[in-house]
């Protein structure tokens, strides 16, 4: 069986904030804003796999006003999503992302993060696990420098389909 799911999320950037992405802290004067560490694309794979699942969002497992998650480490958060997927006998298909972002230049970040994506997702091969980033040509709030964005579609597998 094949399931698909698709996650978005947005952060906004201030000054004061570490800037976390993909579980890579990225040296910027701004970071992003949230109750957790806000990784705004460890949120957004996060969601696509509840999706995938049909286990609602990230929201639903972990409130946003809920004192636990304070600070949380976003890649403790995944890891517990995919454990869901894990008892439910899902495996990566393979997860497809991008980062929308003005600033700051996430190239050289990106293979660290596929990394992370793929550990965290038990991927068996990198071609599993894909990240991009792109501008938004300096429109709206992200070409603003006022957040950064990302999406995120996941496709989960069960059985013994061939990948
Ligand atoms: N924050 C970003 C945004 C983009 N990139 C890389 O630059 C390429 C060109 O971006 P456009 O928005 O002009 O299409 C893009 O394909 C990414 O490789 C980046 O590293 N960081
Ligand atoms: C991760 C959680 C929980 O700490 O908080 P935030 O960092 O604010 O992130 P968001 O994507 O707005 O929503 C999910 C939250 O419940």
């Amino acid at each position: 069986m094949i399931r698909v799911g698709q996650g978005f999320d947005v952060h906004q950037l201030v000054e004061g904030r570490p800037c976390i992405i993909g579980g890579v802290n990225i040296p910027y004067e701004k970071g992003l804003l949230g109750h957790s560490d806000a990784d705004v694309l460890l949120h957004a794979v996060s969601d696509a796999i509840l999706g995938a699942l049909g286990l609602g969002d990230i929201g639903k497992h972990f409130p946003d006003n809920d004192p636990e998650f304070k600070d949380a480490d976003s890649l403790k958060l995944l890891e517990h999503i995919w454990s869901l997927a894990k008892e439910r006998g899902y495996r990566l298909g393979n997860i497809d992302s991008t980062i929308i972002a003005q600033k700051p230049k996430m190239a050289s970040y990106i293979p660290q993060m596929n990394e992370v994506i793929a550990r965290a997702l038990e991927a068996e091969d990198p071609s599993q696990v894909n990240v991009k980033a792109t501008t938004t040509e300096q429109l709206g709030f992200a070409g603003r420098g006022e957040g950064i964005a990302a999406q995120s579609v996941v496709c989960l597998v069960k059985g013994m389909l061939s990948s």
